[in-house]
């Protein structure tokens, strides 16, 4: 996968253009966020602590400085969401701050995913194959490894080597639509390990709630072909995504695709 250095500015610009359009994911590193803020974190978690609704609907109590210490990381996160929101902007064509404004009330989470250990990790996936709904995922994961990512030029599955202290960032479908296809929002699964549990932390960068997601006039001109979407609502479309999301249901989850111009 390739990674991009956080330095300068132009060769950065063409790099993360470059790995959005050829796979939809890379790896940043030199990207400020101190190391320790994460460690604590996957630390001090403990998975029994991480009961579902526990997480909905209030803070675990233990470790006591485990609510401090994910609000700061969420804070840190943001910012480095909101510096490779630009980059994409910039590398888009388009002005740095151009994203931004869709992302006044936004509506990030971070979100902690662990997946047991597993006798017959051929039988299982840790989590099955998806495309995130909203506009950008900075995930920290641990050593274990486990992320695959659906290669687009040949549609294998490629293994996403674990590089601590790097984070990998995947646009999603947010992004797909605004660019126009031109930067897709790539399916990715997790496999289980056998031996060793796992962690995996995503910061799920999403919009405002309000907001309605169309190819950007900028990325439609005489040149590149008509807009391939129409109009949607990024609150409803995510309330109904997520409310069936690992159901079984009878017909496919709702998908960037059924807004498609066919
Ligand atoms: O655990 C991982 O490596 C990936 C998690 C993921 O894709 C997700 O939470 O959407
Ligand atoms: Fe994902």
């Amino acid at each position: 996968m390739i990674v991009v250095i956080l330095t300068d500015i132009g060769v950065l610009i063409a790099e993360i253009g470059n790995a959005c359009e050829k796979w939809g994911f890379f790896q940043v590193i030199n990207h400020g966020v101190p190391l320790e803020k994460l460690e604590r974190l996957e630390v001090t978690v403990d998975p029994d602590d991480l009961k579902p609704t526990q997480l909905i609907n209030c803070w675990p109590q233990s470790p006591p400085e485990f609510k401090e210490d994910a609000q700061e990381y969420a804070r840190d996160l943001e910012k480095l969401a909101f510096k490779l929101l630009e980059l994409i902007a910039l590398s888009l064509g388009l002005a740095a701050d151009r994203l931004n404004g869709y992302f006044k009330d936004h509506a990030s989470f971070v979100r902690l995913n662990y997946y047991p250990s597993c006798p017959s990790p051929q039988l299982v996936l840790g989590l099955n194959r998806h495309k995130d709904a909203g506009a950008l995922t900075i995930l920290a994961q641990d050593v274990v490894g486990g992320l695959q990512v659906r290669r687009k030029s040949d549609g294998e599955w490629v293994s996403v080597r674990p590089n601590p202290g790097a984070f990998i960032v995947n646009v999603g479908d947010i992004v797909q639509v605004w660019s126009n296809d031109k930067y897709e929002s790539v399916e990715h699964r997790v496999m289980v390990n056998s031996e060793k549990e796992r962690l995996s932390i995503p910061f799920f960068f999403h919009p405002a709630h309000y907001i309605m997601v169309k190819p950007l006039e900028e990325t439609i001109d005489d040149e590149t072909p008509p807009p391939k979407y129409n109009e949607y609502n990024w609150g409803v479309y995510f309330a109904t995504k997520r409310k069936n999301n690992f159901k079984k249901l009878p017909v496919e989850n709702i998908q960037v695709a059924h807004f498609k111009i066919v």
